[in-house]
This record gives structure tokens, C-alpha cells and sequence, in this order.
């Protein structure tokens, strides 16, 4: 059995009144695929192709218009906020930027432990100083303010914030993109790190080809809301076989030949 099974999942955004009647728009899926324990899957594709809605819809912040998603055998309510919350978690693109700037680390952590454990006060800071050391920062920073940490530590917070409920799955939109590229090489060091000792998948969406190849597993290519190529990543980087593919894969060979 898989961890996570995408099935015929789909998405029709509701139609604005002042669109004319015919004119569908965007429709993301059927999508279908499958997640295993410590696997990364990595999803690429031309700008507005749908892979954001993609992950949206995995972590519960969309609501599909039809199919499902199941996490280890069991149908993943909507309703479910909870269970959701705690076992498919997100990393997005600005989590950092995100994060609010009146709380402290501390507070800002304690904030999901509060909202979906039954922990005690207690419980719940022995947790968060665990985590704080997980993501390789420091029981002190537990008082510190977002303005107090260097973005690569505030990546670190935003990363500890999706581990805090000892998640089975994280799904990371662009988690890099702002993120220079020492700091971005530490952190995927540190997701990598993560994945071994704590067994995770993940699903990671990204423009950079260099950092999919070097991280993932298996790689999704989708075109026009659609998986129009799923195979391992270095067989796809080799062959690519849908024109979508080929194009990015090329366009990545070209970008290093130029180095
Ligand atoms: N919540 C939503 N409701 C309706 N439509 C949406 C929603 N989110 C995204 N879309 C539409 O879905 C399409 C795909 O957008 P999405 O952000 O998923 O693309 P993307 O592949 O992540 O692009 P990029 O690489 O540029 O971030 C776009 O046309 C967008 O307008």
C-alpha cells in the first residue's frame, strides 16, 4: 500500500459571473499518482500549468471538484482538518516571509501544537525545543523574533513549523526560490538529512532542474493541468518523452552547457 494515492483528482475553478458561457478556463486532472514512504517526488512544468493548485489541493486548501486522495488506505476527509494537518504539511514558497513577526519563534510553534495536540504546556515545549534542534537551530532562538534571524534560520523556522506535528508527508512549493544559493544548498542539505532520519516523503514543486535532479526520486512533468510524464528522474532527465518534458530538460542542458 502506498503512503499517499492521488486518485482521478480534479479541480474546475468556478466560473466568473462576466465569463462568457463556453469559455471553460483552466481545469486541472484527472491527476493520478502514488507516494511512497521516503520518496520524493518532484512536480515540473511551464508557469501556470498547475502545479501549485496541485499542491493545494493535496494539503487540503482547495477542495477538489472530483476524486480523492488517500493516506496510507484511508480517504482523506476534507472535513478531516485535523488529521490532514498533521500528516500532509506545507512548506511554501515565502513560509519564511509568512511567518508573523509580533510572536516569538517559541509562540509562533506552539501555535499548531495547541491547535491539534492534546500536549501540555509542558509537552508542548519540550516538543518545540526538539524540533528547534532538529532543524539544526538553537534552544535560545525559542525566544527570538523573525526580524532577530538570518533568512536561512528563518527557512529553518518555517521547516520546523511544517515538522512540528511529525508529519508523513511534506509537500514544498518553491521552497528554495527565495533563498540565496549557499543558504539554499544548506537547506536542501537539511531536507535530505530530515528524509533520512525521519523516513519522510516528499512533494516538492520547482523551476529549478538542478536541485530536482538532485533530490528526487521520481519526477512528474505537467503540462496545461495535466501529468503528461512521470518516471524515475534520472531516466527522464537521460529520455524525456512528451514535448513538454523535452523542452524543460533541454532548456536546463542548455543553461548548463553555458557554465
Ligand atoms: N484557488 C484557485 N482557484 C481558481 N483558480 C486557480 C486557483 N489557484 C490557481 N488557479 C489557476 O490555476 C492555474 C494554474 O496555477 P498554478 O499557480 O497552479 O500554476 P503553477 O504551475 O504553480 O505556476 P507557477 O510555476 O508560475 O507558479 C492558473 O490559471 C491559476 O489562475
Amino acid at each position: 500500500m502506498s503512503l499517499l494515492q492521488i486518485d482521478q483528482l480534479c479541480y474546475q475553478p468556478k466560473r466568473p459571473w462576466y465569463k462568457l458561457a463556453g469559455d471553460d478556463g483552466f481545469q486541472l486532472g484527472p491527476v493520478s499518482f502514488s507516494l511512497e514512504k521516503g520518496e520524493t517526488i518532484s512536480i515540473i512544468g511551464e508557469n501556470s500549468c498547475g502545479k501549485s493548485l496541485l499542491a493545494k489541493l493535496i494539503v487540503g486548501a482547495e477542495t477538489p471538484t472530483a476524486g480523492r486522495i488517500l493516506l496510507n488506505g484511508q480517504t482523506l476527509e476534507n472535513n478531516h482538518k485535523t488529521q490532514r494537518a498533521s500528516n500532509v504539511r506545507m512548506v511554501f514558497r515565502h513560509s519564511a516571509h509568512a511567518l508573523n513577526p509580533s510572536l516569538s519563534i517559541g509562540q509562533m510553534l506552539d501555535e499548531p501544537l495547541r491547535l491539534n495536540t492534546a500536549l501540555s504546556a509542558k509537552g508542548r515545549s519540550e516538543k518545540i525545543f526538539k524540533t528547534l534542534k532538529l532543524v539544526g537551530l538553537m534552544a535560545d532562538h525559542f525566544y527570538f523574533y523573525k526580524h532577530m534571524l538570518s533568512d536561512g534560520q528563518q527557512q529553518r523556522v518555517a521547516l520546523a513549523r511544517a515538522l512540528i506535528l511529525d508529519p508523513q508527508v511534506i509537500v514544498a512549493d518553491e521552497p528554495f526560490a527565495a533563498l540565496d544559493p549557499s543558504v539554499r544548498s544548506q537547506t536542501v542539505n537539511l531536507l535530505l538529512k530530515l528524509q533520512k532520519e525521519l523516513g519522510l516523503a516528499f512533494i516538492f514543486i520547482s523551476h529549478n532542474l538542478g536541485i530536482v535532479r538532485h533530490m528526487s526520486d521520481r519526477t512528474i512533468v505537467m503540462h496545461d493541468g495535466q501529468i503528461v510524464e512521470m518516471n524515475l528522474t534520472q531516466t527522464l532527465f537521460l529520455d524525456p518523452q512528451h514535448s513538454a518534458s523535452k523542452q524543460l530538460i533541454h532548456a536546463h542542458n542548455a543553461l548548463l552547457s553555458l557554465q
